[in-house]
């Protein structure tokens, strides 16, 4: 197909579908639908209206959240579109008194006449500041407010988590998202895969979230192959050819039983052990048969110290005679700092014993109900764990089940609108609104700010009076290093005009981990963390509370 003049190629324009075939535009709440109807009813429809999606509040007590799910907002619109059988549906439900014509007109809906300015995804993100500007008719852009909502709450929620996992782990621990069986179903499964990747971790036991996203797959074995494991004489096929093909080993289990007999006896671990599990035993060498490249042994099926670390090296020790590299140990109960710490002693001592180079650097793993307080405790005690494999806490989100974020109409025909409430952290800020953050001297983000969208943007080098939007002593100047508009187009309206790329998983994650690093480290801490300034212009200030006067009635006392 020929490239259109001055567009991309149509085939690199179109925008999948999303990812769950579930987000259809049916995946919305009844009221949208009926307020679409009565929209189309008072021929307000195709009235001009923008709303903001933002949130309030930080999630988990931090100041910080990391903007995610942006992606599988695109494919919907791009894709937006009702089929005759969705009709149908919505016609079932909604009264008979009903019009016909408002059927015909959702037949004819789609999202070229939509505009979306968004945060890039990945973005560290702040209370107030839209994610998302969605300008369009106010029937359509209606429809949009659930699923949007819903692709971005649990994305941004559990990114933020895996940031913050990510950041008391330390940089160079392994990060493994264990958390699949515990998801809330198939969705909340896949979506904390995608997400925690975003938000820092390395790899993901989920099989086909590595098939959709392209995500790094990892895992171990479970206490059940250990169990299921009764003694040696199970196994039947005991020969192993060495790594560089040139000899075989005829009885790899006689070689696992002589080396096992060599710890036992040497001066160094004498005393640490007796008699270890043999069906421990069994399993361990049958893993390593099947897997001698890729050899990782769960320990705690009967007692780490007394069985499991010393069945695992006498595996190890065997391996390595025919140039095997065993890959390490998991851990999954007891006190993982404690028995870290030991695992690694023991693993020094083989290394001085058999001068078995690096075998005191040998991978430990560990899991069990980790979560920011577990990590945070094995820090503080001082621990030898290499990577950690967490599930509930991550994909639930434990701690914080969901982030609060909401989609507010702030402008409608040109004329702003704004939502009054006794709590003034819940009043929206009126206007459709260009955003910026503003670098101070030592490169971090100082500020973010809001402007009226013809407002000239703020200028590098140049003073700018930042004001709380709602507190009128809060305020600052600030003279920008750098200004960055934070909303961008991703959704011009028709999938051939300039918009925004949808950059891949991997480039997502990168930009996450970048925005992390470059903010100040009093806002991303874990204790008391300093809250990050959010403003708006003294042009914006001094119409929202023009608004806010006009709109709200003077009260009458008696
Ligand atoms: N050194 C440590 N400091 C603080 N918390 C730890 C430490 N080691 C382990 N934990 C945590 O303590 C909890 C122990 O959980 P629990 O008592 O259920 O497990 P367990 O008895 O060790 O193992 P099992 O799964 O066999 O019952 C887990 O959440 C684990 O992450
Ligand atoms: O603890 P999480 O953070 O959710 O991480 C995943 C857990 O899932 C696995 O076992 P499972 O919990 O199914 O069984 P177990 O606790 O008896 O090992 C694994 O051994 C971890 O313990
Ligand atoms: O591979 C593992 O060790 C694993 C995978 C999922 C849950 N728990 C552990
Ligand atoms: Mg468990």
């Amino acid at each position: 197909m020929e490239a259109k003049a001055n567009g991309p190629k149509e085939e690199e324009s179109r925008i999948d579908p999303p990812t769950n075939p579930m987000v259809t535009p049916l995946l919305s709440d009844l009221y949208q639908f009926t307020m679409a109807y009565a929209y189309w009813k008072a021929r307000k429809h195709n009235e001009r209206a923008v709303f903001d999606l933002y949130f309030r509040k930080n999630p988990f007590g931090g100041e910080f959240t990391v903007f995610a799910g942006l992606e599988e907002c695109i494919r919907l619109i791009a894709n937006f579109k009702f089929t005759e059988e969705e009709i149908a549906f919505i016609r079932a439900s909604l009264p008979e008194t009903c019009e016909d014509g408002f059927y015909d007109y959702l037949r004819g809906i789609d999202c070229s006449d939509v505009e979306v300015y968004a945060v890039p995804e990945g973005y560290v993100v702040f209370p107030k500041v839209p994610l998302l500007r969605v300008e369009g008719p106010i029937a359509v852009v209606q429809l949009l407010e659930t699923p949007f909502l819903n692709l971005i709450n649990y994305a941004s929620l559990v990114a933020t988590n895996a940031a913050r996992h990510r950041s008391i782990a330390g940089k160079s621990k392994l990060l493994l998202e264990f958390g699949l069986r515990r998801a809330q179903g198939p969705d909340g499964g896949i979506g904390a895969s995608k997400y925690s990747y975003i938000g820092g971790f390395d790899a993901t036991s989920n099989v086909e979230a590595g098939r959709l996203f392209g995500i790094p797959l990892r895992g171990t074995h479970s206490h059940a192959f250990v169990s299921s494991f009764m003694s040696l004489d199970e196994i039947m096929e005991k020969s192993l050819q060495s790594s560089d093909g040139s000899s075989t080993c005829e009885d790899f289990v006689s070689l696992v039983q002589a080396w096992l007999s060599k710890i036992k006896w040497s001066h160094l671990s004498h005393g640490i052990f007796g008699e270890t599990n043999q069906s421990e035993l069994a399993a361990f060498t049958s893993y390593a048969l099947a897997f001698p490249n890729n050899f990782l042994a769960l320990v705690d099926t009967y007692d780490v110290m007394r069985s499991g670390v010393p069945n695992f090296c006498a595996v190890a020790l065997a391996l390595n005679d025919l140039g095997y590299k065993a890959v390490g140990i998991r851990l999954d109960s007891g006190d993982l700092a404690y028995l870290s710490c030991e695992a690694r002693k023991f693993f020094h001592i083989i290394e001085k014993e058999f001068g078995v180079s690096n075998f005191g650097k040998m991978g430990i793993t560990a899991s069990n109900d980790l979560n920011e307080e577990t990590l945070d405790a094995l820090n503080k005690q001082g621990h030898e764990v290499d990577a950690f494999g967490i599930g509930t806490n991550l994909v639930t989100c434990y701690a914080q089940p969901a982030l609060g974020c909401v989609f507010k109409l702030v402008e409608i025909n040109n004329q702003p609108r704004i939502k009054l409430s006794e709590d003034v952290s819940k009043v929206s800020i009126p206007c459709k609104k260009r955003c910026y953050r503003l670098y101070g001297k030592e490169g971090y983000p100082l500020v973010d700010i809001m402007t009226g969208e013809n407002e000239p943007p703020p200028k590098m080098a140049e003073r700018i009076l930042c004001r709380h939007p709602f507190n009128e002593s809060k305020r600052a100047y600030v003279v920008p290093r750098h200004v960055e508009e934070l909303l961008k187009c991703f959704w011009p309206g028709s999938p051939d005009k300039a918009r925004e790329e949808l950059p891949p998983l991997m480039q997502i994650r990168d930009r996450c981990i970048k925005q992390l690093q470059q903010m100040r480290p009093d806002h991303v801490r874990r204790l008391n963390p300093t809250p990050y300034k959010v403003s708006v212009s003294a042009k914006l200030y001094d119409f929202i509370h023009f608004l806010w006067l006009n709109e709200a009635p003077v009260g009458e006392l008696q």
